[in-house]
């Protein structure tokens, strides 16, 4: 018999605290039907990692959220990269790639490590306790990311609430995406506009999308899509990962000094905070034909959702997966997913969070939480709304 459970894991008490569903779904077996939605769920790394190596046997094309793209009709265009499957998906990831990859940032990193650290100078020179999401998680991708795509400063806060009813809307019609609806349509029309070639300064990665269309490496009606896909992933999810980041070092003192001791460690912080916390918690796949898994027989055609944060905590795969450990190899992990949707900013996210915590780290000797911090809900990131800290400066 089928694995199944009647949970809600797009229900509150799920998304303020995942862990222990996880736990229940992991052990419950390799695939569960989720009664509630009547799609499959995977919680443990292999079988997660399989699914995203499988994109044959389980498509992007029908969406990564719960609606069905061959039934439904989507509430934007579909994207070019996330919700296509080779061979549409092949020139946009190529073209992406090429724009995105770690040489072409190599240009970028004076830049926004100068960045950093005027940001870091002006919110300690406001003093000790501050609210690490606004002061530095929010504050730092907005500064440096917009800026990189190119796109005029006039409208700018359309970008976060824009992304985070996209991530919401990959779940069902809850109460998040009802609180959202309403004011997606102006959200969406500014987003849409800043992807027309005009509006893109030179030198930025939107017009370098375009110039790939005038060289014939792409369409002209693909551009803007493209374009739309970096500010689409490229806002949210780096800033609720450098939340995330901050979040470990704030909870693991010896985590902090390890890293004032040696900066290089930067780079290996952001992967196992990205694990850990996995800021992409979940995400659709479709299968292409019935698939046999763990015993269970999946039809064609039906939703499997994909726990990404759950397959980056099994224990299965990870010692002690719940440790945010600096000596620990994290790579393998699933929190940029796997195979050829995998993350393809994951460079631009990567040098931004290195950029902030290597400027921290010359300036903070410690850094604690004050009080709780507060968590904002969403169907598919794992974020802090609030997260009140007291840091120590030479
Ligand atoms: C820490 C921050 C980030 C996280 C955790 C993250 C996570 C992910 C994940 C899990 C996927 C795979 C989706 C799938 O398999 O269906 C993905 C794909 C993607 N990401 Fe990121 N992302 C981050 C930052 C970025 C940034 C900064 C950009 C743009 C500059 C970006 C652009 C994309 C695009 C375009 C795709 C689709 C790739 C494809 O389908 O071939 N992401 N991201
Ligand atoms: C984790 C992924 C769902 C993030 C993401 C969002 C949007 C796009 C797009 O291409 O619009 C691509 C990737």
């Amino acid at each position: 018999a089928i694995p199944t459970t009647d949970e809600d894991p797009f229900g509150r008490e799920v998304l303020a605290d995942p862990l222990p569903f996880q736990h229940r779904l992991r052990e419950a077996g390799e695939v569960v039907l989720l009664e509630r939605y009547g799609v499959y769920a995977m919680g443990r790394y292999e079988t997660v990692r399989a699914a995203l190596l499988d994109w044959q046997g389980f498509e992007s094309s029908a969406g990564v959220g719960i609606t069905d793209f061959r039934s439904e009709t989507p509430w934007r265009p579909p994207s070019l990269l996330l919700e296509a499957d080779p061979p549409h998906h092949d020139a946009p990831r190529s073209v992406l790639e090429k724009i995105l990859g770690p040489r072409e940032l190599r240009e970028l990193a004076p830049g926004w490590e100068a960045d950093a650290e005027v940001l870091v100078d002006e919110v300690l020179a406001r003093g000790t306790e501050l609210d690490a999401v606004e002061a530095f998680a929010e504050a730092f991708p907005l500064r440096v990311f917009p800026d990189a795509v190119g796109i005029p400063d006039e409208g700018r806060e359309h970008l976060l609430p824009y992304g985070d009813h996209l991530f919401n809307s990959f779940g069902p019609e809850n109460f998040l995406v009802q609180h959202g609806a309403p004011h997606i349509g102006e959200h969406s029309a500014w987003v849409n506009a800043q992807c027309a070639r005009d509006r893109l300064s030179p030198g930025g990665f939107g017009s370098a999308i375009w110039a790939a269309a005038d060289r014939g490496d792409l369409s002209v009606d693909q551009a803007p899509l493209i374009v739309r896909s970096l500010l689409s992933a490229g806002v949210d999810t780096t800033v609720h990962a450098i939340g995330a980041v901050l979040h470990a070092f704030a909870t693991h003192p010896d985590a902090w000094a390890q890293l004032r001791a040696d900066p290089s460690l930067a780079r290996v912080a952001f992967d196992e905070a990205i694990r850990l916390e996995a800021p992409v918690q979940t995400f659709f796949r479709t299968t292409t034909r019935d698939i046999e898994l763990g015993g269970v027989r999946i039809p064609a055609r039906r939703k499997i959702l994909m726990f990404l944060g759950s397959a980056n905590a099994d224990p299965r795969r990870w010692v002690d997966p719940e440790r945010f450990d600096l000596s620990r190899d994290p790579s393998g992990h699933v929190g940029f997913g796997m195979g050829i949707h995998q993350c393809v900013g994951q460079h631009v996210a990567r040098l931004e969070a290195t950029s902030l915590i290597t400027a921290l780290a010359r300036r903070v000797e410690s850094i604690e939480l004050l009080g709780e911090p507060e968590r904002h809900l969403n169907n598919t990131l794992r974020a802090w709304k609030r997260m009140p800290i007291r840091v120590t400066f030479t």
